[in-house]
């Protein structure tokens, strides 16, 4: 198990850019497969997480090759072209692609097995498995296919409206790929918009989605082709070093090359409300997503409460979020979060109790968090519990303490962020 140690630091002037997109580099390796033609990658995430839904690819027959460490080419085989693996399809600590994955292989046309690690083995995914099932898909698993092993017996599926009942972007996604191989219209709506990030790929591969407020929707049926993918900078870990500013008084840092697109800039709106001063430059566009950069800066943060539609545009950022509440001066208030409780851990607990151990003031609810501050952390022995954004949340909290921090079990924020402890030393 790695170690990281973080503690304070001067303030500090940057400009820095973050890897690829963990969600964009999935989806592109996954389209790029069940595509015709060549898809040309650049930019893609080599996080564990994207590396593990190449190897599953790969075990379906197709041909992936990394021209560098950031480029990758995608030999297309089409959803009907994919082979029946010969061993079971290990998916790591990958949420989205064991779930985009039951949406591709429910109607493929052979039987495949998927596992995970122990974390992914605790996560539910019977919120995937009864609408694939009301497809026609055949999926056992354990406990009635509610938790992993999952073995998905490839067959003819029928379109569905499908009212969910969480915004999730890896359910809607799941069905939604069903729906290629589906007969008819398959439909998904959403209490509120999740990441839309399937949705605007699969029309930059030529597939016709369509979309009003809460609702997708897909003919099935329809075939892709290959394109070429440029990964913008992940959002989701630009928000550490976003925070990273925040956490050291007159601090400026700019993110250049990140993707900007809505459902994913929830962390914006909230460092703003907060009373950071925060510059967005949109500059181009690849495959529907919207890239520039961002730049931000504070003098005294103030409280805030989130929930409700903006959860979902910042789900995974709520731990840092967390760290940022404890030096905002009020009673910073956090619901409608009980998602965060089926992450790769129960975030909610996580990022209470290591934030308890440099002695934040945060209470856990039912659906979120409760925060007092400013408080002054204090260093500390933290853990990830192998979950990565909890290891990054922690090493920034080690920013503003005299002593230092150590964050055990710092290998885990390999998923997302190879290369988040050299970034944090350059400032
Ligand atoms: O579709 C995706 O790429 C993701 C969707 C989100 O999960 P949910 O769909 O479970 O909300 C998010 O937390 C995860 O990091 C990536
Ligand atoms: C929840 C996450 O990912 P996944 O669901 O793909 O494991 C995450 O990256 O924070």
């Amino acid at each position: 198990m790695s170690t990281l140690t973080s503690n304070r630091i001067k303030p500090f002037r940057k400009t820095i850019t973050v890897p690829g997109d963990k969600s964009i580099s999935h989806r592109a390796i996954m389209f790029g497969s069940i595509a015709e033609g060549i898809t040309t990658i650049e930019g893609f995430l080599p996080g564990a997480d994207c590396l593990s839904t190449i190897a599953c690819f790969e075990k379906l027959g197709v041909q992936v090759e990394r021209t560098s460490a950031t480029s990758v080419r995608v030999v297309g085989k089409s959803i009907n072209g994919l082979r029946q693996p010969a061993s079971i399809l290990d998916v790591g600590n990958s949420g989205t692609t064991i779930r985009l994955m039951m949406g591709i292989l429910a109607g493929a046309s052979f039987s495949s097995t998927l596992v995970g690690d122990s974390s992914i083995g605790k996560r539910p995914m019977d919120r995937v498995v009864n609408p694939l099932r009301q497809m026609g898909a055949v999926i056992d698993g354990k406990e009635d296919g509610r938790y992993t092993p999952l073995t998905i017996e490839g067959s003819f599926l029928q379109g569905i409206t499908y009212q969910s009942p969480v915004s999730s972007a890896q359910v809607k996604s799941a069905i939604l790929l069903a729906g290629l191989s589906a007969s008819g219209t398959t439909t998904v709506l959403e209490p509120a918009v999740s990441r839309d990030h399937t949705e605007r790929m699969l029309s930059a591969f030529g597939v016709q989605v369509n979309r009003q407020f809460n609702e997708a929707s897909i003919k099935g049926e329809q075939q892709l082709s290959a394109t070429h993918v440029t990964v913008p900078g992940d959002i989701s870990s630009a928000a550490f070093f976003l925070a990273a500013a925040l956490m050291v008084p007159s601090s400026m840092i700019t993110i250049e090359k990140v993707g900007l697109n809505p459902t994913r800039t929830g962390i914006i709106d909230v460092f703003r409300a907060m009373g950071a001063e925060v510059t967005v430059d949109e500059q181009q566009e690849s495959s529907g997503e919207p890239i520039g950069s961002i730049t931000i800066t504070s003098d005294g943060l103030k409280r805030i409460e989130i929930g409700g539609e903006l959860i979902p545009r910042l789900i995974d950022e709520i731990p840092i979020i967390a760290v940022v509440a404890t030096q905002a001066k009020g009673k910073t208030i956090i619901r409608d979060a009980a998602e965060l409780k089926v992450k790769e851990t129960n975030r909610i607990s996580t990022t209470a109790n290591e934030l308890r151990k440099l002695g934040a003031q945060i209470e856990e609810t039912e659906d979120g968090l409760i925060i007092e501050g400013p408080t002054p952390l204090q260093g500390g022995i933290c853990d990830s519990h192998g979950d990565h954004r909890i290891g990054m949340a922690m090493a920034i909290a080690g920013l503003a303490t005299e002593e230092a921090v150590v964050v055990n079990g710092a290998d885990a924020i390999q998923v997302s962020f190879p290369g988040f402890y050299e970034l944090l030393k350059q400032l």
